[in-house]
Protein backbone atom coordinates (compact mmCIF):
# COMPACT_ATOMS: atom_id res chain seq x y z
CA UNK A 1 0.00 0.00 0.00
CA UNK A 2 1.13 3.47 -0.88
CA UNK A 3 2.19 5.55 2.05
CA UNK A 4 -0.05 8.18 2.77
CA UNK A 5 2.68 10.59 4.10
CA UNK A 6 6.27 11.17 5.22
CA UNK A 7 6.34 13.52 7.50
CA UNK A 8 3.54 14.69 9.96
CA UNK A 9 2.91 17.80 11.93
CA UNK A 10 0.55 18.58 14.84
CA UNK A 11 -1.15 21.90 15.16
CA UNK A 12 -3.30 23.15 17.82
CA UNK A 13 -5.68 26.43 17.43
CA UNK A 14 -6.36 28.01 20.37
CA UNK A 15 -8.27 30.99 21.96
CA UNK A 16 -11.18 32.36 23.01
CA UNK A 17 -14.82 31.04 22.28
CA UNK A 18 -16.38 32.09 19.09
CA UNK A 19 -13.15 34.14 17.22
CA UNK A 20 -13.48 31.76 14.60
CA UNK A 21 -10.90 28.91 15.15
CA UNK A 22 -13.35 26.24 13.42
CA UNK A 23 -14.23 28.35 10.54
CA UNK A 24 -10.72 28.79 9.93
CA UNK A 25 -10.13 24.95 9.80
CA UNK A 26 -12.93 24.09 7.62
CA UNK A 27 -12.06 26.66 5.41
CA UNK A 28 -8.41 24.97 4.98
CA UNK A 29 -9.07 21.84 5.07
CA UNK A 30 -12.82 21.71 3.01
CA UNK A 31 -12.40 25.19 1.75
CA UNK A 32 -16.09 25.58 3.70
CA UNK A 33 -17.47 28.51 5.26
CA UNK A 34 -20.25 27.87 8.20
CA UNK A 35 -22.42 30.42 9.82
CA UNK A 36 -23.64 29.23 12.79
CA UNK A 37 -21.73 29.30 15.90
CA UNK A 38 -22.35 25.77 17.80
CA UNK A 39 -19.78 26.36 20.38
CA UNK A 40 -16.90 23.19 20.61
CA UNK A 41 -17.29 20.72 23.37
CA UNK A 42 -13.66 19.65 24.46
CA UNK A 43 -11.62 19.04 21.19
CA UNK A 44 -11.68 17.73 17.60
CA UNK A 45 -9.86 17.23 14.35
CA UNK A 46 -8.96 17.54 10.90
CA UNK A 47 -5.82 16.93 8.42
CA UNK A 48 -4.48 17.67 5.09
CA UNK A 49 -1.89 16.37 2.71
CA UNK A 50 0.28 18.46 0.94
CA UNK A 51 2.77 17.29 -1.28
CA UNK A 52 6.02 19.95 -0.86
CA UNK A 53 9.32 19.17 -2.82
CA UNK A 54 8.56 15.87 -3.55
CA UNK A 55 7.77 14.78 0.66
CA UNK A 56 4.38 14.37 1.38
CA UNK A 57 3.42 16.32 4.58
CA UNK A 58 0.42 15.82 6.76
CA UNK A 59 -0.74 18.08 9.04
CA UNK A 60 -2.96 17.05 11.92
CA UNK A 61 -4.75 20.57 13.27
CA UNK A 62 -6.38 19.90 16.52
CA UNK A 63 -9.13 22.76 17.34
CA UNK A 64 -10.05 23.11 20.99
CA UNK A 65 -13.00 24.60 22.53
CA UNK A 66 -12.46 28.02 23.63
CA UNK A 67 -14.97 28.08 26.26
CA UNK A 68 -13.52 28.03 29.82
CA UNK A 69 -15.47 24.98 31.22
CA UNK A 70 -13.15 23.58 28.95
CA UNK A 71 -9.79 24.29 29.33
CA UNK A 72 -8.73 21.60 31.97
CA UNK A 73 -9.07 19.02 28.67
CA UNK A 74 -7.74 21.43 25.85
CA UNK A 75 -4.59 21.95 27.76
CA UNK A 76 -3.91 18.69 27.97
CA UNK A 77 -3.39 18.48 24.04
CA UNK A 78 -0.81 21.57 23.98
CA UNK A 79 1.75 18.96 25.43
CA UNK A 80 2.35 17.22 22.47
CA UNK A 81 1.72 20.28 19.29
CA UNK A 82 4.55 21.09 17.09
CA UNK A 83 2.80 24.76 16.61
CA UNK A 84 0.01 26.27 17.83
CA UNK A 85 -1.66 29.06 16.06
CA UNK A 86 -3.13 31.83 18.43
CA UNK A 87 -6.27 32.68 16.87
CA UNK A 88 -8.42 36.76 17.62
CA UNK A 89 -11.30 37.70 15.84
CA UNK A 90 -9.95 41.21 14.22
CA UNK A 91 -13.72 42.93 15.24
CA UNK A 92 -13.35 42.14 18.96
CA UNK A 93 -10.99 44.24 20.70
CA UNK A 94 -10.68 42.13 24.09
CA UNK A 95 -10.29 38.54 21.99
CA UNK A 96 -7.15 39.87 21.05
CA UNK A 97 -6.61 41.83 24.48
CA UNK A 98 -7.02 38.38 26.06
CA UNK A 99 -3.24 37.64 24.74
CA UNK A 100 -1.53 37.39 27.54
CA UNK A 101 -4.09 34.89 29.13
CA UNK A 102 -3.49 32.68 26.16
CA UNK A 103 0.62 32.92 25.96
CA UNK A 104 0.76 32.03 29.68
CA UNK A 105 -0.87 28.78 29.35
CA UNK A 106 1.11 28.03 26.48
CA UNK A 107 4.45 28.61 28.57
CA UNK A 108 2.69 26.52 31.38
CA UNK A 109 1.62 23.32 29.05
CA UNK A 110 3.41 23.30 25.81
CA UNK A 111 6.81 21.64 25.32
CA UNK A 112 9.66 24.15 25.65
CA UNK A 113 10.10 24.72 21.76
CA UNK A 114 6.23 24.50 20.44
N1 LIG B 1 -18.05 37.51 9.32
C1 LIG B 1 -17.26 36.52 9.69
N2 LIG B 1 -17.74 35.64 10.59
C2 LIG B 1 -16.93 34.64 10.94
C3 LIG B 1 -15.61 34.49 10.41
N3 LIG B 1 -15.05 33.40 10.99
C4 LIG B 1 -15.99 32.89 11.81
N4 LIG B 1 -17.12 33.63 11.78
C5 LIG B 1 -18.34 33.39 12.55
O1 LIG B 1 -18.03 33.45 13.94
C6 LIG B 1 -18.80 32.48 14.66
C7 LIG B 1 -17.89 31.62 15.50
O2 LIG B 1 -17.03 30.85 14.66
P1 LIG B 1 -16.42 29.44 15.13
O3 LIG B 1 -15.43 29.06 14.08
O4 LIG B 1 -17.48 28.46 15.44
O5 LIG B 1 -15.68 29.88 16.49
P2 LIG B 1 -14.75 29.04 17.47
O6 LIG B 1 -13.59 29.91 17.82
O7 LIG B 1 -14.42 27.70 16.89
O8 LIG B 1 -15.68 28.86 18.76
P3 LIG B 1 -15.66 27.77 19.97
O9 LIG B 1 -15.90 26.41 19.36
O10 LIG B 1 -16.78 28.19 20.88
O11 LIG B 1 -14.32 27.88 20.64
C8 LIG B 1 -19.60 31.70 13.62
O12 LIG B 1 -20.93 32.19 13.60
C9 LIG B 1 -18.90 31.98 12.32
O13 LIG B 1 -19.77 31.93 11.21
C10 LIG B 1 -15.14 35.46 9.48
O14 LIG B 1 -14.01 35.43 8.99
N5 LIG B 1 -16.02 36.45 9.16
Amino acid sequence: MEKQYDVLFRLLLIRDSGVGKTCLLCHFTDNEFHSSHISKIGVDFKMKTREVDGIKVRVQIWDTAGQERYQTITKQYYRWAQGIFSVYDISSEPSYQHIMKWVSAVDEYAPEDP
